[in-house]
């Protein structure tokens, strides 16, 4: 019997479902980039695409997700004091997270296209911070240091109230004291934001807190380093 049939059965069949809802939050993420470097959206997606988003990640058996910075795709930044996620990188091994990356893919297009961007490729993972979970507040790439130009954070969480906590918390990228945001992690929220210049941080949560982590990356190889890869 081939592996696939002895779990839990998937009911999402690629393609069959709208991935974009609407033409508003798109052109305001492009607007918000070129005016200020980042952005955050509502309903960036279909609802029932965020859902099946959703649906794949709570069926992700905690043994099969490792802890950040640890692995595959290593973050030499990152500390694990610093951080308490639980994250699995998404390759397009199943219907929805093929959907997901192609969707992605299209975004990246679209970006050079109207912003010049350069980028090049796109990595994420699923990240699941239990209750009390947290990030500390960082950049996800260090100026000339690292190929991410550009992060996404996708957030999945159904019905979230703010006694919840796990905001997601941007700042100024000079007056790096100064918040310019706190955003709930409600899912079909999405927040972009270049990664070289805006320090942000995820506040520990009193329940679990699902989200999409990821990077649209230029291709940094020169003669003597090979872009790590995973
Ligand atoms: O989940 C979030 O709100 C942000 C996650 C993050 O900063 C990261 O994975 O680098
Ligand atoms: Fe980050």
């Amino acid at each position: 019997m081939p592996l696939e049939t002895l779990s839990a059965p998937s009911l999402y069949v690629e393609n069959s479902i709208p991935t974009f809802s609407r033409e508003a939050p798109f052109a305001n993420v492009l607007m918000d980039l070129q005016t200020q470097g980042w952005s955050v959206q509502d309903q960036f997606f279909s609802d029932e695409f965020t859902q099946a988003l959703m649906d794949e990640v709570h069926g992700i058996d905690h043994a099969n997700m490792q802890q950040a910075g640890i692995g595959r795709k290593q973050d030499h930044q990152v500390m694990l004091d610093a951080r308490r996620d639980y994250i699995q990188w998404i390759d397009p091994d199943r219907p929805i997270r093929r959907d997901f990356l192609k969707v992605m893919e299209e975004l990246r297009v679209a970006l050079n296209r109207r912003l010049f961007l350069g980028l090049f490729d796109y990595e994420a993972h699923f990240a699941r911070y239990e209750k009390g979970a947290f990030y500390e507040k960082h950049l996800d790439a260090f100026q000339g240091r690292s190929n991410r130009v550009l992060s996404t954070v996708l957030y999945l969480n159904d019905d979230w109230q703010d006694q919840d906590g796990g905001e997601f918390v941007l700042y100024d990228e000079r007056e790096t004291d100064n918040v310019l945001g706190r955003f709930y992690p409600q899912r079909g929220r999405l927040a972009i934001f270049l990664s070289e210049a805006f320090p942000h941080e995820v506040l520990a949560a009193n329940r679990t807190r699902h989200s999409i982590a990821g990077w649209f990356r230029i291709n940094n190889s020169t003669g003597q380093i090979v872009d790590p890869d995973q």
